[in-house]
């Protein structure tokens, strides 16, 4: 936020000034102690020509305590960010001004700090790389250039110079480097003007030096006639947004308003590249967005309504595990720390660091949203979208809600937000108003009500419902507002050199097994201390097994005559094995569907596939270790059941591990809880009528059971552990009394192979999320 100036300028402090040219990326440099005037006259101190540039535009100055302040000559237009510049307004470096209508990017230091940075110390104005021949990226302070950001490795990139020239290396970053938006792997040998990113740090190797572009990692959003369509199922196609152009400059906080169905969320999800759109463009500090995924996927943070936190687990572990899988490997214990302490003082919920969500009392909902905005900011984004955030909360934790937005866009974030409460729409800088997918307002929010001639801001829908969409975008496009929000900011980057910049978007190779092998373990820690965190159902969980042993044991007592003695221990195995799919099949049938917002936003940041269903399957596999452990336990010292105990337990094992893989596929599969609820006796239910134990099974039935039933497998494989001479007896009718299908290598391939089968299901379940986001 800018501040109006009220002192006098008086400092002595020499600053160095640069403003770079937008469209040209020409940089004019001028150095002074109080006052520098620019104008497209030669007697200003610094000349500037464009469109709309008058020959004495504007003022810059010192003030008393040495910040710089802008103000316009004899009513000149300028707007700094975007607000109009009125009266005298602060200055920060990276702000963009537009002169008329010509744009630029100021930065500015004190000589004696550009003296330090051309000697090396420091990299806000470039290093030079003359008489070097290594350079050093980093977030160390003894990096050439360091980049004090999360984001950013310790040891991030190298640039070397070889016979020749100068080549780029990626230290193994978790984030990446990127020349001219590319993502590299291995070697690349840089070129003068080439564009280098270091996470969502831009810089420009002009030959001799390294020179900042975006040294804050402060993002502008262009977009330009944005457009998204979708087929329906009656097979037509059904335009959701329609030629949306506008501008979002670093540090604003955007408000997405409208009706129901106009397209908020749809435009949201297609600014941030979740469900990008089908034409148009949406640059991202001039970049192709989409082209360029993975240059940006780091940078965005993306608050959905649903929350996007685990409730049992303590907040600041929920978050350090947040960190973990965000931030580079290589940051400390120690940073992680402090950056989760950070954030949550920030969202105001330090002193409730130490419990979780749900205990000992809930938190409000709005703590539970800031909860949700926490676990984003944990990887310090720079740009920030909120997905009706603060649906569903009161006026005034609403107003709360929206100035702690605020207060992150003037941290230079670029914050964009959806939201149907209008009361504390004011908090937004720009409000950007949408109508049956059409632009039909984007300007200032104080403007909406005077622009539509209403009394309140929410008569506005009803105002929008009387004519057609068509109508308002076309009286929008034909306003000042258009031309000074739109129009002109647009105008910024229409010579865009980097528009079509490389659409490759190479994701390279290195660390990939390492990188996947910390995520399963940070994954799996988390789950543990989730399970851990409900340990009344843990302990149900593992005392059910116990609980059946023992009830078997009471009804089943052994007959002396064998063939009655063959059947009942042959039902005590089926019921074994049918206890052991039991328990693997409900461990697992929620575990993926109850944490499926969290596990959709980890998706689209970095999770990947195998390190998650490997994180729920080592835990699980551990629990129904200790059922099956225990059912068999029980009922071999209450019951007597002769045969090889090892087998069995193994049997049961494998069989309790197949129906942990169907579980999971289930919740892969659903979107609810009480859908894998429901869904589960229709899995376990058949594993009891196709087991073979109940019906003798031919034709069809048993076709599907040698197919698809693990406990068809499970039981004949138990069956093989009885002694010959039980399996060898026949009742009245000659008939075997305990049947024999395969051998207990076929029985345990085949719930290996259903096992495997449920796996592969479940993967694409959860792959099939992805883009039903
Ligand atoms: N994949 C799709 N196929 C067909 N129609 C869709 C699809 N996605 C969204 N829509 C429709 O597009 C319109 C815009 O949806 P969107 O969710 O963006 O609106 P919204 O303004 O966020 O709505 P709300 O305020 O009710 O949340 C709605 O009518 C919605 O039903």
């Amino acid at each position: 936020m800018n501040n109006a100036y009220i002192g006098r300028t008086v400092s002595e402090t020499p600053f160095q000034l640069e403003l770079l040219a937008a469209k040209t990326r020409q940089a004019i440099v001028c150095e002074f102690s109080k006052e520098c005037r620019l104008g497209s006259d030669t007697g200003n101190d610094v000349q500037i020509t464009g469109d709309g540039v008058l020959p004495r535009h504007a003022k810059i100055f010192v003030s008393e305590d040495s910040a710089l302040f802008i103000a316009a000559i004899d009513d000149a237009p300028i707007t700094v960010n975007g607000a109009l510049a009125d009266k005298p307004l602060m200055l920060n470096n990276g702000d963009w001004l537009l002169f008329g209508s010509t744009p630029f990017q100021i930065k500015f230091q004190s000589s004696q700090a550009a003296d330090d940075v051309l000697s090396g110390d420091d990299t806000s104005a470039g290093v030079t790389l003359t008489g070097k021949s290594v350079l050093t990226i980093g977030r160390l302070p003894q990096c050439d250039i360091t980049i004090p950001s999360p984001l950013v490795s310790r040891e991030h990139a190298k640039l070397t110079r070889e016979s020749t020239g100068w080549v780029i290396e990626d230290c193994g970053s978790t984030n990446g480097t990127f020349v001219n938006a590319v993502r590299i792997s291995g070697k690349q040998p840089v070129l003068a003007n080439d564009w280098l990113s270091f996470a969502a740090f831009d810089y420009r190797f002009d030959g001799n030096a390294i020179i900042p572009s975006n040294q804050d990692g402060q993002v502008k959003i262009e977009v330009y006639r944005l457009t998204k369509e979708v087929k329906e199922s009656s097979g037509q196609t059904k335009r959701l947004l329609d030629s949306l152009s506008f501008a979002i400059h670093p540090g604003e906080f955007v408000g997405i308003f409208g009706t129901s169905g106009s397209g908020k969320s749809t435009l949201l999800d297609a600014l941030n590249g979740r469900r990008p759109a089908t034409s148009g463009d949406i640059l991202y500090n001039e970049i192709d967005l989409y082209g360029a995924f993975d240059l940006f996927r780091a940078a965005i943070g993306y608050v959905p309504q649903q929350d996007i936190v685990h409730r049992k687990i303590v907040m600041q572990h929920a978050l350090k595990f947040t960190a973990k899988l965000r931030l580079p490997p290589d940051t400390s214990d120690f940073e992680m720390d402090e950056n989760v302490l950070k954030v949550l003082e920030k969202v105001g919920l330090a002193e409730k660091a130490g419990l979780a969500v749900d205990t000992p009392t809930p938190l409000s909902g709005g703590q539970l949203k800031r909860v949700s905005l926490a676990v984003e900011l944990v990887a310090n984004p720079n740009v920030l979208f909120l997905d009706e955030v603060t649906s569903g909360l009161d006026a005034g934790t609403d107003k709360k809600m929206m100035q702690l937005f605020r207060s992150l866009a003037e941290d230079k974030k670029t914050v964009v937000c959806v939201t149907h409460t209008l009361e504390n729409i004011d908090t937004c800088h720009l409000v950007l108003l949408l109508h049956q997918g059409r632009l039909v307002f984007y300007g200032p929010p104080q403007a909406v009500i005077g622009y539509f001639g209403i009394d309140r801001l929410s008569d506005v829908y009803e105002l929008l419902e009387s004519r057609s969409a068509s109508y308002w975008a076309d009286k929008y496009r034909a306003s000042n507002f258009h031309d000074t929000y739109v129009e002109k900011r647009l105008k910024l980057s229409e010579q865009r050199d980097n528009k079509d910049v490389l659409k490759s978007n190479t994701r390279p190779t290195n660390n990939k097994w390492l990188q996947s092998w910390r995520q399963t373990k940070t994954l799996m820690s988390r789950y543990c201390e989730l399970i851990l965190s409900d340990r009344k159902n843990l302990l149900i969980l593992i005392l059910q097994a116990p609980l059946i042993a023992l009830i078997v044991s009471l009804v089943f007592e052994m007959d002396d005559q064998i063939a009655l003695r063959a059947a009942k221990q042959s039902q005590i195995l089926f019921i074994m094995v049918l206890s052991a799919i039991w328990f693997g099949c409900l461990n697992s049938a929620r575990e993926l569907v109850k944490e499926l917002p969290i596990y959709i936003r980890e998706r689209s940041v970095n999770l990947g596939l195998g390190p998650y269903i490997v994180s729920k399957l080592i835990p699980l596999s551990l629990l129904c270790f200790v059922q099956c452990f225990l059912l068999l336990g029980v009922i071999a010292l209450s019951i007597s059941v002769p045969g090889d105990l090892i087998q069995r337990f193994l049997i049961l094992f494998a069989s309790g591990m197949a129906a942990t893989t169907m579980g999971l596929c289930v919740s892969a599969f659903v979107n609810s809880n009480d859908k894998a609820v429901a869904t589960v006796p229709i899995l376990l239910i058949p594993q009891v009528i196709l087991s073979g134990a109940v019906v003798n099974l031919e034709g069809a039935g048993l076709w599907i059971a040698k197919t698809t039933m693990i406990s068809y497998w499970s039981f004949d494989a138990m069956k093989l552990t009885l002694g010959e001479e039980i399996r060898a007896v026949k009742d009245f009718t000659g008939t075997t009394v305990v049947s024999i299908a395969g051998s207990t290598g076929s029985d345990l391939a085949a719930i290996a192979g259903l096992g495997l089968f449920f796996l592969i299901a479940t993967a694409i379940g959860l792959k099939l999320k992805d883009t039903k986001k």
